[in-house]
């Protein structure tokens, strides 16, 4: 059986996305790492999948899967590829979309000027609800890491994220302390680990070791978690320029409870089949 799918990418971080509305797939984390492989595969950072909505108030279900195999719970990337998707193979014609995810519902708002803006819904900092390890909520704990004491914020946009700033992106280990980080015992589903270089009160650099993949060249999420972070910690001010190495995501966070949105482009850049 042949498998349509699309190749996408969000500022350089990288999907197959599928269609399983129309058609249907078992999917298992071996055929996932085996698709995911730049070498003797179709090569991604991420899997996304389209699938029916199970709640009749929402559009779609949307399943992210990382290049090692993982179902996580969000891609703010892959959301705004994934409103570009829908709307190109005609699944619909609205361009205020639902989506389910396992971290949450999101919305899709696909802007005339082709831009896509998601609403991420709000962040949470409770321990528990990150996962992570620590005694009460706060805006910054410390991380014993290798042979170092980080300042880090531990934020959730669905997905775990851990960040820490820094004072030059340009030299700083991403690749020493990232997989450090990512499998640290306090983050107990693993985290992704952002690094963010300050630029002024509306704008800051940003790299991500994600979890389950490695460094990429942009994570939507992981603009959020920083952006929200540097707001919380009294670095940034809303609107926000999130500056990583594949490109700019322009973040808007009003603050606690509110919705943290996200827009960025998305593009299309080849189709394929594959055989199952
Ligand atoms: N690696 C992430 C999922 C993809 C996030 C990223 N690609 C984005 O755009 O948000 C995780 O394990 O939570």
């Amino acid at each position: 059986m042949l498998l349509r799918f699309t190749k996408m990418h969000g500022l350089g971080n990288d999907f197959m996305v599928i269609d399983l509305v129309t058609q249907h797939a078992q999917l298992n984390p071996r055929l996932i790492r085996q698709w995911s492989d730049r070498y003797t595969g179709i090569g991604f950072d991420q899997l996304l999948v389209v699938e029916p909505p199970g709640d009749p108030d929402m559009d779609f279900r949307y399943r992210i899967y990382n290049a090692d195999g993982s179902e996580v719970e969000q891609c703010g990337n892959g959301a705004r590829c994934f409103a570009r998707f829908v709307l190109d193979k005609r699944l619909t014609a609205k361009t205020d979309i639902r989506v389910e995810t396992a971290g949450g519902p999101i919305a899709l708002i696909v802007q005339d000027d082709g831009q896509i803006t998601v609403n991420m819904g709000p962040p949470r900092f409770v321990p528990a609800e990150i996962p992570f390890q620590a005694q009460s909520e706060a805006i910054s704990y410390e991380l014993a890491v290798a042979d170092q004491i980080l300042q880090v914020a531990a934020v959730s946009m669905g997905n775990p994220h851990c960040v820490t700033l820094v004072d030059d992106l340009n030299v700083y280990p991403v690749n020493r302390l990232g997989p450090l980080i990512e499998r640290h015992s306090r983050f107990p589903n693993g985290v992704n680990a952002g690094f963010m270089q300050l630029i002024d009160r509306h704008s800051a650099r940003l790299r991500v070791f994600e979890r389950g993949v490695g460094e990429t060249r942009a994570c939507g999420t992981g603009a959020c978690a920083a952006a929200v972070a540097g707001i919380r910690q009294g670095h940034l001010t809303s609107p926000v320029s999130i500056e990583l190495p594949g490109g700019t995501l322009q973040i808007e966070w009003a603050g606690p409870g509110e919705p943290v949105m996200m827009t960025g482009p998305a593009t299309r850049v080849f189709e394929g089949q594959i055989r199952l």
